[in-house]
């Protein structure tokens, strides 16, 4: 039997997957790995771990899967985008620890540049929004704080590249440096159009372009990993940012049908065919994914804080043991309390980016407690997604005319919860469809990386394939959900109004 090795290294752990050539998951690995935050607000990880997990679950899976390296006919890379490594091409060490895509440490270089108004031009050639967020930020800050960077740059010593690259370098023991359009993007130096490192940014920035890695549609050739690393040479042959290979693995391939993917984030993209739109919304622009040459574009919004309001209300407030715990608690919740929780822990995305929020709740009474807690930490969710599916529905109107956006398809840890799906659909008024698979990241670097390699279907049958788990259909009263998200448009206009 031939299988893909699909790995998908994210925030809080790398995992690697091994699917057969009927898309059934053979075996798969975890591994987590420590988080740095040397201050407030600054995220950073050891590039090594994300190296190291990243070989390990790798070497795990094979072995559970019983098979060897023979029987692997291509390896799909997907990844936690933005987060930024630099390292020096000679010995593969990197100069810096990985600067996370969380990481804030950037804001008032970001605040300086918009106030010369580089906005434009940002938005303008990469679709994006001048935020702490993206790469670009973050390497200048490399170049500039740590010592000898910038000559070592300028001598053409060192890398750079989005966490993809960082793995494409060590698998191929330093053969290639590269990087797909996916990952591209998310940079904040890439001309999302002409489709080339955008030099003006570059300049702008100090960023000398050839630390840059070349960028590859997503179903290109990026190397072999090593022969010695799984005892045989495997060719890497897909490669997208997670969020994209959610995109891909949701089939979202059709303008108008969006997914909405529930981490410790949450992030939607709508996928808008072959012309960039552009948001009137402060909803990104970006590139869903190019394969075989052909570009598909995708809206997208960004929530920093989904699944993660469930992990502070189990580690910060210690009311739940698990995140399961929040569906029987909020169905018990007491009808005529309207807690509103925004959770802004460290800020707010799309579409307020607003940097300097931080969480709030409103509605407090003698009588509120973890059950209440809990239905609005899930409840928040559904009100920042709605947020962002109106930011989408006007800009794709204003693109296309009227037209409804096809159903929500959601995946990502946090979409288990049924009560929270539900809540979704409700205050959406628009249905939710969550699917059998929901590995559906790893599952789109998978088909990418086994269409090239000739062992999984075309696009037309992979999106066949795709199998409903379940259907949320909207039930809320039109009054009670008017009611409910305006209580949650003032929260959200006190808390930026409180943070001044
Ligand atoms: N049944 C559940 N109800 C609510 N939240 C959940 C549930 N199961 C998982 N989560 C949340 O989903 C997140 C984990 O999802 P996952 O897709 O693994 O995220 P990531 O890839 O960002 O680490 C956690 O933040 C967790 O709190
Ligand atoms: O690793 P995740 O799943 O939290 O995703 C992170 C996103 O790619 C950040 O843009």
């Amino acid at each position: 039997m031939t299988h893909i090795l699909a790995i998908d290294q994210g925030t809080t752990s790398t995992r690697a997957m091994l699917f057969d050539d009927s898309f059934s998951v053979a075996a798969s690995a975890q591994a987590e790995f420590a988080q740095h935050f040397p201050q407030s607000g600054w995220v950073e990880h050891d590039a090594s771990d994300l190296w190291s997990t990243t070989a390990a679950t790798c070497r795990a899976a094979i072995e559970k899967a019983g098979t060897d390296a023979a029987g692997i006919a291509a390896i799909g890379i997907t990844n936690q985008r933005e987060t930024t490594v630099v390292w020096d091409r000679r010995t593969g060490k990197p100069v810096y620890n990985a600067i996370v895509w969380q990481d804030r440490r950037t804001s008032e270089m970001c605040r300086r540049l918009k106030a010369e108004g580089f906005e434009d031009v940002v938005t303008e050639k990469t679709g994006l929004l001048l935020d702490p967020y993206f790469s670009a930020t973050k390497l200048a800050w490399i170049l500039e704080n740590v010592d000898g960077v910038r000559a070592r740059a300028e001598a053409g010593e060192l890398a750079f590249g989005t966490v993809d690259s960082w793995l494409v370098w060590r698998l191929t023991g330093g053969k290639v440096h590269a990087t797909d359009v996916t990952n591209a993007a998310r940079t904040m130096l890439y001309d999302i159009r002409a489709q080339c490192w955008c030099d003006e940014i570059c300049e702008r920035l100090g960023i000398p372009m050839d630390m840059l890695p070349e960028v590859r549609d997503c179903d290109a050739h990026f190397g072999e990993a090593r022969a010695d690393l799984f005892g045989r040479p495997i060719p890497i042959l897909g490669i997208a940012g997670d969020q994209q290979a959610a995109t891909i693995g949701q089939a979202c391939f059709t303008p108008g049908m969006v997914k909405s993917t529930y981490g410790t984030g949450c992030f939607a993209l709508l996928n808008t065919g072959d012309t960039p739109v552009m948001s009137q919304n402060r909803l990104l622009t970006t590139i869903a994914y190019r394969i075989g040459g052909e570009t598909t574009y995708a809206l997208e919004g960004s929530i920093f804080v989904a699944g993660a309001v469930v992990q502070w209300l189990r580690d910060g407030l210690e009311i739940i043991r698990n995140a399961a715990e929040t569906q029987p608690l909020a169905h018990r919740a007491d009808a005529t309390q309207e807690l509103v929780l925004v959770p802004a822990f460290t800020g707010l995305g799309a579409p307020y980016w607003n940097a300097d929020c931080r969480g709030a709740i409103y509605g407090l009474t003698r009588n509120s407690g973890p059950r209440e807690f809990a239905r609005a930490a899930l409840e928040s969710v559904g009100y920042q997604t709605r947020d962002l599916i109106e930011a989408m529905q006007a800009d794709w109107e204003a693109a296309r005319g009227t037209v409804r956006m096809e159903t929500l398809r959601v995946d990502g840890g946090m979409s288990a919860s049924d009560w929270a799906m539900q809540f979704l659909s409700d205050i959406l008024d628009q249905p939710v469809e969550r699917p059998k698979v929901l590995e559906t990241t790893a599952m789109g670097a998978a088909w990418l990386a086994g269409q090239k390699a000739g062992v999984l279907p075309d696009r037309e049958a992979f999106a066949a394939r795709w199998q409903k788990d379940a259907d949320f259909t909207p039930a809320m009263p039109e009054p009670d959900r008017a009611r409910k998200y305006a209580a949650w448009k003032r929260a959200i206009e006190a808390t930026i109004t409180f943070a001044g």
